[in-house]
């Protein structure tokens, strides 16, 4: 069910009309459902349950606001960090050390310390080189750390070039071909319990087939490996599903994700894990915005200028991407348009030549599927603050991060003496 419904004609997340939001915090604003949250999470589990006492790990990277990390943490799932920021986060939202995950191909010396010593239940280790460094430390923490290794499958995951991560020109993972070497010789060393294999793609995957490709693959590494004599006993196969950002688009649902992972998987006697961002949080929010005028420019159609920017939602200028526009309080009436935010700079256009409702100065209108890779890739751009996120909870809704004032920034800056 969508929590984000017209009643009386005008949009709501869950109970809460969104007219009443805009007018108690302002806009632009992100607004989160907690119910589609937490179906989210369990639609995933139960997509799995085909299979034995699977690992879910949220990709803090998609919404790694505290709120949302609590709910999910509380819904029984883990999390995949990326950086020391996402770990700290990950911890101050409770989820416990042993079910956090850190991947990432730069982590520092500082990360790597700050991972053993709050007890991560893995490093998902991207290089030999980060491997070595990783022994290293824990051999002077007296520790043994549970690693896997990613592995770059040199696959296409057929989605936006910025967001694939599995092809060899990639930067992920360690190539395929080097894999069995480069596992056998961290089997050896005296800091590392090396006990899987893990992979990811890229993000926003609309097929299943570069999926399935990719975890036959994974499927082939475990049995040569084992055949060398090394020990597999996990494989994290990382996120990736890809969500509808269009009414018309269908994406492979999580149960159908479910069932191929279940039949690709058959027989490999591992404990699986999962990463998976996007289709947990991002039909959970939308960001809601205020018209600020529309223009009129030559022959074609008008602009319509929201308050709502590139910097605040970066997926359209970034991407390319879609996310769909809907008026709060539809008229019936459609007009195509130009959507525009306020920054200087001619990428800051959410969609051009576009078929929405009808809108004037004044009007309150939403981005949906905003929850994942929305909030998280705001920066400040154009000295216009940021923006902030709110959750809602049945007919109840609670500011879960600030507006940050662009005088609040100011303030971090210093003009020194001698100028
Ligand atoms: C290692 C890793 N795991 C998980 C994810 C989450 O991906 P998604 O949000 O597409 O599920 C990403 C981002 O693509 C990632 O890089
Ligand atoms: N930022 C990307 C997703 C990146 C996934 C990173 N692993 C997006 O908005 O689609």
């Amino acid at each position: 069910m969508d929590h984000f419904q017209f009643r009386d004609g005008v949009l709501h997340a869950e109970d809460v009309p969104l007219p009443a939001i805009a007018e108690a915090v302002g806009t632009p604003v992100y607004v989160y459902s907690r119910a589609t949250l937490i179906r989210h999470a369990k639609v995933f589990r139960e997509a799995l349950s085909l299979l034995d006492n699977a690992h879910i790990a949220f990709a803090v990277k998609a919404n790694p606001n505290l709120a949302v990390l609590k709910v999910l943490g509380d819904e029984g799932l883990g999390a995949d960090v990326v950086s020391g920021g996402e770990l700290t986060r990950a911890l101050a939202a409770g989820i416990a050390p042993s079910e956090i995950v850190f991947s990432g191909v730069g982590k520092t010396h500082a990360e790597l310390i700050q991972g053993i010593e709050a007890g991560i239940g893995q490093f998902n280790l991207e290089s030999e080189e980060e491997g070595y460094e990783l022994s290293l430390i824990a051999q002077r923490l007296g520790q043994r750390i549970p690693c896997a290794l990613r592995v770059n499958p040199d696959v296409d995951a057929r989605t936006h070039e910025k967001i694939s991560t599995g092809r060899a020109e990639n930067k992920f993972g360690v190539p395929l071909d080097r894999a069995t070497e480069i596992y056998a010789a961290l089997s050896a060393e005296p800091g590392l319990e090396m006990r899987g294999i893990a992979v990811h793609i890229g993000s926003q995957l609309t097929s299943m087939e570069p999926l399935e490709t990719a975890f036959g693959k994974v499927g082939a590494l475990i049995a040569e490996l084992r055949a060398h004599g090394c020990r597999v006993t996990h494989a994290d196969l990382g996120g990736g599903l890809g969500v509808p950002y269009r009414k018309d688009e269908s994406t492979p649902s999580p149960a159908e994700y479910g069932a191929m992972v279940a039949r690709v998987t058959r027989g490999w006697d591992v404990r699986l894990s999962f990463e998976p961002g996007r289709v947990i949080t991002g039909n959970a929010g939308v960001l809601l915005t205020r018209v600020i005028r529309t223009k009129r420019s030559g022959n074609g159609p008008p602009f319509v200028v929201v308050d709502a920017a590139m910097n605040d939602l970066a997926r359209p200028a970034m991407y390319g991407a879609w996310h769909d526009f809907d008026a709060v309080t539809p008229t019936g009436e459609r007009m195509t348009a130009h959507i525009v935010g306020p920054i200087c700079e001619t990428g800051d256009t959410f969609a051009m030549d576009r078929e929405i409702d009808a809108v004037a100065a004044g009007d309150l209108a939403v981005f949906r599927t905003a929850g994942a890779y929305g909030a998280t890739m705001a920066s400040s751009y154009n000295s216009r603050g940021f923006v902030p996120e709110v959750l809602v909870d049945g007919g109840r809704f609670a500011v879960v991060a600030d507006r940050i004032a662009p005088a609040e920034i100011l303030e971090a800056e210093r003009v020194p003496e001698w100028l």
